[in-house]
């Protein structure tokens, strides 16, 4: 165990000191691209600006054969894109057990560690993993003179990763938040469903029957039912221990792309639980994302309202007929920060959130 004193100090000589706040950019989309594909890559410098994080893949859905293609095609792109002040660059590494990652890393770091702001690792198990990447990101970057420390973002994706995720969460300075994995993760802990995050028409409960002409319940009878949230339990898990870390959640991938209607419910789900963010993997998710991660005018005008009505913040008041109380205030202020955090960054939020206003 690292006692408290050590927690921040550097793990290499040379390596910048950690951060003791994450940073709290918006990241409302982490869009993906494979820097092997060229006619992604070439899209890359026009989505700055109109995505939060762009991030070059370099794991899952690259093929073994274009690992270093994408690997150079991720140098090539960080060296020669303007991100501007509001686009980060992420990238997400190969896994810890693959024979690529190790290469990902030291190239990385010393070849574009000034320009990426965080790393993504896969299918984190426990602490044990981010302390392996902790120690080597700060001997890479006393190699390379980087002057910040990049940040470390771990997928959860793995039964023993769910079984850990507060360990993970704090297990470095570095950590900046937490994805779910919902196709790893799915095949990892058994379950039965193929899809790539999303619901599943089998996972409902269906209501109790009612009783026929004989009074005996009618089990053949109309019975409706309601489709359930399959991540619900992980997200949840996942929102706690970050919270109690101060680090952000994120849902992750959403597979089914044409399928914007269940995609926006499901990103709405996470961003009602708590995450800051989700995936994009195409260009069709990217406003989707915008959308929901962003609080809307009606939130931020009644967070107004009810913060004016609370005057100092304690004590009870009605308004519209609802109660709001010290409570509430703070959950008014949860939207009204995150909104102002958005807008310093969006001009089109800023405009819309003053007009509410106004
Ligand atoms: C479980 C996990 O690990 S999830 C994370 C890993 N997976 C990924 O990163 C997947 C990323 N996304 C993709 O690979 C692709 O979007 C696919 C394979 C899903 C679909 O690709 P396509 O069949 O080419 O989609 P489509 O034909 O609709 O593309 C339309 C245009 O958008 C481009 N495009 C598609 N995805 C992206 C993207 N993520 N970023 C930028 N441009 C994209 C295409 O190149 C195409 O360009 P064009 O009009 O110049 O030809
Ligand atoms: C996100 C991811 O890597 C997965 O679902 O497996
Ligand atoms: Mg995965």
């Amino acid at each position: 165990m690292r006692p408290a004193k050590d927690f921040f100090a550097p793990l290499a000589v040379g390596a910048p000191a950690p951060v003791h706040e994450v940073p709290a950019r918006p990241a409302r989309m982490i869009h993906f691209f494979d820097p092997s594909n060229p006619k992604m890559a070439a899209k890359v410098p026009d989505m700055v600006g109109t995505v939060d994080v762009l991030l070059g893949n370099l794991e899952d859905a690259v093929k073994a054969e274009s690992k270093e293609a994408a690997r150079e095609g991720l140098v090539r792109i960080g060296r020669d894109t303007d991100f501007g002040e509001h686009t980060q660059l992420w990238t997400r590494v190969n896994a810890l057990d693959s024979p690529w990652v190790l290469d990902d890393l030291t190239t990385l770091v010393t070849e574009i560690g000034d320009t990426l702001d965080v790393i993504m690792v896969p299918k984190v198990q426990g602490p044990e993993d981010i302390h392996y990447v902790d120690r080597l990101l700060a001997q890479l970057e006393a190699k390379a003179g980087i002057e910040r420390p990049i940040l470390v973002h771990a997928i959860l994706e793995t039964a023993r990763g769910v079984a850990n995720v507060e360990e993970i969460c704090g297990a470095s300075p570095r950590m900046q938040g937490i994805s779910l994995g919902p196709a790893d993760l799915a095949a990892d802990r058994r379950m039965k469903t193929t899809r790539v995050g999303g619901g599943h028409p089998g996972y409902l409960v269906r209501q109790d029957p009612v009783a026929g002409a004989d009074g005996t319940p009618d089990y053949a009878g109309e019975r409706p039912h309601f489709q359930q949230d399959l991540w619900h339990y992980t997200i949840a898990r996942m929102v706690d221990a970050c919270a109690m870390h101060g680090i952000f959640p994120y849902y992750g991938p959403f597979g089914d792309i044409k399928d914007t209607v269940a995609c926006e419910d499901q990103f709405r789900n996470a961003f009602l639980l708590g995450c800051v963010g989700t995936w994009t993997l195409h260009p069709v998710q990217v406003d989707i994302a915008k959308r929901v991660f962003s609080p809307t005018a009606e939130d931020v005008a009644h967070a107004r309202r009810v913060k004016e009505a609370m005057g100092d913040g304690t004590g009870a008041v009605m308004l519209d007929g609802k109660m709001e109380d010290d409570a509430s205030l703070k959950q008014c202020l949860v939207i009204l920060e995150l909104a102002d955090r958005l807008a310093a960054t969006d001009p089109e939020l800023a405009e819309l959130y003053a007009q509410k206003e106004a």
